[in-house]
Parts: structure tokens; sequence; C-alpha cells
């Protein structure tokens, strides 16, 4: 992500500021013409940038700041809060209400990505429990209008919770598809008009946005292609035109492929420092307190064979294990992207070796295997895989519980992540000590590393038992496996 790149650069000149035996004038502009150099890369708005300029210097006055007090922390943290301001226009999004029926309407131009964003919206309120359905008014035929209200007549009768209205933006005059935009509109009546936008457009966005903002009465924004090429900095500006929050960023064209958006975790994401809160309300979205047994496991550093089979579950209904991984602080620069398909796969194979276990095999810590040779022939046969196939899972399973034993236990960072924690209730000192701890397990030496030649060295096979040790990619190919992702399987590959 091109983000990564702007959140290096707002690092480094931040970093810098550390560096300098005194904080002055000269520092902050430096500091300043940095940073706003990097914003105006990113494709952000001249004049946003501009106001970010002025509200520092307003808030950091140098002369004014009595002795003794922390300027450089002064400084960093008013960056941060401005950058927050940027994606931030201080308005709440609509949130549905359970129980009732929430009507919500996209609106964007043809190719933003609507159609595929109102799917990925629909699927994740489906998993999260809410009756849910599409009307597909994104129709060639002349009666969109009519489909629109029939749709949504429709479902209020029966009940859905959630109704999605996805509109056209396949139209040759602006005018027309703005027309149209608004009879449907008064026809379905919507609690929420969602305008989606196309990352990658430039400093196009804030015409595009305000054009739509004078039409429709938008409610929130959703950006999509913000994998990729999207410097992202032009689809900020959509905020400051629309002083409309942008709710979800798209992240790829799978229907996992949908994340929150929340401008302080942003921000702090692209920084680089990680994204706790987000990273535990996907834990917990994880639904572990529903299983007290794992629970009393994981808080004990057991983890079974079936404990296993369960969070892969759990992790294929989650979606892409990168995206848990970027949440991670110092993970976020690893484009794990393509590993994604390969992380499916696996966790499907791997599942399949289970369900041809016993219960008794299922329950164990994986030993029953090694002292009795012969159920290991009998689950390959079983499940149509290899003997060599259900050693490697057995493996995974010893490395898994290696890592329940650091996360979990007393002092791991699943505990006081228990039934009924909500994270964002979770003080900003508990917060901090949970990323501290974070940082802490992380491999040694990954700062600084050459990217690409980690990813070749994790997703090219080369690890595992046997491959030569290197002192740190080794720790984090260790790291990966135990995530399920990277081709470090011995004997990489097996039958698929
Ligand atoms: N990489 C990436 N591609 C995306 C994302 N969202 C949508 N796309 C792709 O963008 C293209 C256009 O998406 P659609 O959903 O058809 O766009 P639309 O706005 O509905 O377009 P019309 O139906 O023509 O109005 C498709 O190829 C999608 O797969 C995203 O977040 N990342």
């Amino acid at each position: 992500m091109v983000l990564a790149d702007l959140g290096r650069k707002i690092n480094a000149a931040l970093a810098q500021i550390n560096k300098e035996p005194i904080i002055d004038e000269k520092v902050l502009d430096a500091l300043l013409k940095e940073i706003c150099h990097a914003l105006l890369e990113a494709d952000v708005n001249v004049r946003l940038v501009g106001n970010l300029r002025k509200n520092v210097r307003t808030t950091v006055n140098i002369q004014e700041l009595a002795a003794g007090i922390n300027k450089r922390k002064i400084i960093q943290k008013t960056v941060v809060d401005e950058l927050c301001k940027l994606v931030d226009p201080g308005v709440e999004p609509y949130i549905p209400k359970r129980g009732k029926q929430n009507i919500i309407m996209f609106v964007g131009l043809q190719g933003s990505g609507k159609t595929t964003t109102c799917t990925k919206l629909a699927y994740y309120y489906q998993r999260k429990g809410w009756k849910t359905c599409l009307v597909c008014a994104d129709t060639f035929r002349a009666d969109p209008v009519q489909i629109a209200h029939e749709g949504v007549e429709k479902f209020k009768k029966e009940g859905f919770e959630i109704i999605i209205v996805d509109t056209s933006g396949r139209h040759k005059q602006e005018a027309e598809l703005f027309e149209e935009m608004k009879q449907i509109s008064t026809v379905v009546n919507p609690h929420n008009t969602i305008f989606v936008m196309d990352g990658t457009i430039g400093q196009a966005a804030e015409a595009q946005a305000k054009a739509f903002h004078e039409t429709a009465d938008i409610g929130s924004i959703i950006i999509t292609k913000m994998d990729g090429h999207a410097k992202g900095g032009g689809a900020i500006s959509a905020v400051a035109a629309t002083h409309s929050p942008i709710i979800f960023i798209g992240t790829g064209e799978h229907i996992h492929d949908l994340e929150g958006f929340d401008a302080r975790r942003f921000v702090s994401r692209m920084l680089g420092m990680g994204d706790i809160s987000g990273l535990m309300e996907t834990v917990q979205d994880l639904k572990l307190d529903q299983n007290k047994n794992l629970m009393k496991n994981l808080e004990q550093g057991i983890f079974t064979i079936r404990d296993m089979y369960e969070q892969f579950q759990n992790i294929s209904k989650m979606g892409p294990l990168s995206k848990m991984m970027q949440m991670v602080p110092g993970m976020s620069e690893l484009n794990l992207q393509g590993s994604d398909e390969l992380g499916a796969q696996r966790i499907k194979r791997l599942m399949t070796i289970m369900d041809s276990m016993n219960e008794t095999e299922l329950d164990s810590d994986g030993k029953i295997f090694q002292q009795q040779p012969a159920r290991i022939l009998r689950v390959a046969r079983g499940s149509g895989t290899s003997v060599q196939e259900v050693e490697e899972l057995l493996v995974q399973h010893k490395s898994f519980q290696g890592m329940v034993k650091k996360f979990g236990g007393n002092k791991g960072i699943l505990k006081g992540m228990g039934p009924g924690t909500d994270p964002s209730k979770m003080s900003p000192q508990k917060m901090q000590a949970k990323m501290a701890q974070m940082q802490k397990m992380l491999p040694r030496g990954m700062a600084g590393m050459d990217m690409n030649s980690l990813m070749r060295q994790m997703m090219g096979g080369g690890g595992g038992p046997g491959a030569p040790a290197m002192p740190d990619l080794s720790q984090m190919q260790n790291m990966m496996k135990q995530m399920g992702l990277g081709g470090g399987f011995p004997g990489g590959g097996g039958r698929r």
C-alpha cells in the first residue's frame, strides 16, 4: 500500500526531531516541510495540507512553550492529531439499529467498486448475525427506480434488518446519473447514503465528492482499492468535501477485503504503530469467549488438535490472515496480500486431515500419534492425504502450542481479553501495555529489513527444518508458520 510510504516518510520526519539537540523554529519548519511534502506527494489536497501546517504552527508555539516542557512530544502529538483530523470530520456515522429496517443506499461513479462493496458490506452484516439483503437496482434496464422501490418494499415486509440498495453509475451524462440517484433516493428513503469512491483517483477526488454531496445527502464514505497502488491521499479530500466520515475501506477484490475505518487507528497503522484495538476486536470477533473450553485451555497454555481445528474454522470465517497481521505493530509494512490464497488453501487442507481424526485424537495434545504411529497412516488414508502431510500437520500443531504458551497463559496477550472485555473501553495505559507486550513478542531485527528479500524467503518455500539457518529470517519464518502462512512447510507443496 502506497500509504505505507507516506507513513514511513512522516515517521522519518517525526523521528528526526528526536535527533536534534535543540527544538526551535527552524527544526519545526523543516519537520513541517517534510510532512507537507509527503502529504502532497500522496495526493492530499493542497488546501488541506496548508491547513495542517497552519494548525500545527498555531498549536505549537515554540517561543511560548515553557522551558522543561517536552517540545518533541508536543510536536509529535500535534502532528498525529492533525493527521487524524484530515480523515475525521468529527461527525458520527449512521449506526444500524437491531430489529429495525435499515435502508442503506450506495452511490458512486461507474467502476468505483460500488457493487463489489455492496456485497462485502452485506456479507459483513450477515456474518454479524443481521438479516441482510441486497436490492440490485444497478441495472441496464430502464426502470431502476421501480426496481429499487419494489425491492425495498418487499424486503421491508419480510423483516430484513439491513437492506442495501445498489445503484448504477453507468451514465453518459452526469446530470442523468444524479437525476436517477435523486429519484431512487426519494422512493427508497434511505437511512444512510454511502458514497463509494475509488482510492486511486488522486486530486480529482475533491470535485467528484463535492458533486455527489451537492445532489445526495451523503451520510458516509467507503474508499475502495486501498490495496495496490492507491495513494489514498486524494480520497482523504472527500472527507473534507462532504463532511462525512469514512466508515470502511476496500482493500481487495475478495468478499473479506473490507476493513472498518477509524481515523486514529488508520493514522496509527499508517505510521506503523499497529492497531491494537482493531486486532483485539478481530480476536473478539473470533468469539473465543463463546468457547469456554478454549478460553480455559488458552489461559493454561493448553492447545489441543480440536482447538486448532476450531480456530481454523473461525479464521476461515474472519478473512485473510494478512489483515490481522497488519494490525500487529511493526508488521504493517509487510505486504502479505499474495499469501492469503496460499494460507486459505493450506488451512482447508489441514482441516480435511483433522476431519479424519477420531474424538480421542482431536482432544489430545498430539503425542498420541507419536506413541501409536499407525494412527498417522489411518488418518492419511481417511483424508486422502499422505503420511508426510499428517506429520506436517502435527508439526504445525506443535508450533501453535508453542505460540499459545507465549500468547496465552497468565502473562499472555490474551489475558484480560476474556468474555465481556470491550477493547474500545480499554484504558490508554492498558492499550499501551498490550502494544509494548506485542512488540516484545515480535522477532528480533524486523525493522529495516529488505522486505522483498524477506518475502522471497518466506514464500519461496526455502524454510522449514533442514533449511540453512538465517538468524533474522528464520525467526520471522517461524512466526509466519505459526500463523499458518508462508511456504515453510517441510517438503512444502504436498498434494493440493
Ligand atoms: N483491488 C481492488 N479492486 C476492487 C476493490 N473494490 C472493487 N474492485 C474492483 O473494481 C472493479 C469495479 O468494481 P464494481 O463493483 O463493478 O464497480 P461499480 O462501481 O459497481 O461499477 P458499475 O457496476 O459499472 O457501476 C471490479 O473489477 C472490482 O473487482 C478493492 O477494494 N480493491
